[in-house]
């Protein structure tokens, strides 16, 4: 999970940089950070309507956009996913 989140944000985190055309997530920083934002909660609210009513493929899909979204926030706060693993580390028990 966690290779694969990485390696998410670089591909974002380049993108962010260049900005090239086409790029979904190019198009999503020209909107702004409080629009990123709200695409996040947006999309945290889809998992919850697909775990209540719409079974595990839809949760599995929605949750792949959910982290999208928020590895996008998180490259244009300059947090590093290390940083939140880090995090996640001190709190383990
Ligand atoms: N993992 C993703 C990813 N997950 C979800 N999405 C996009 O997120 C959007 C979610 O759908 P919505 O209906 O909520 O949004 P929408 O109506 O399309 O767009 P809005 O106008 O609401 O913003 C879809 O357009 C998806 O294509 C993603 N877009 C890109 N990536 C990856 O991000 C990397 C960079 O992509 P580009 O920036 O497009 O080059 C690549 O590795 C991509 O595979």
């Amino acid at each position: 999970m966690s290779e694969v989140m990485d390696q998410l944000y670089r591909i974002i985190d380049s993108r962010l940089k260049e900005m090239p055309e086409g790029s979904y997530t190019a198009s999503l920083a020209k909107r702004g950070k409080g629009y990123v934002a709200r695409k996040v909660g947006e999309e945290a609210v889809e998992v919850v309507v697909a775990s209540l009513t719409e079974g595990k493929e839809r949760v599995i899909s929605e949750t792949a956009d959910l982290i999208y979204h928020l590895l996008v926030l998180m490259a244009l706060e300059g947090v590093k996913p290390e940083e939140v693993y880090e995090e996640l580390r001190r709190r383990m028990k």
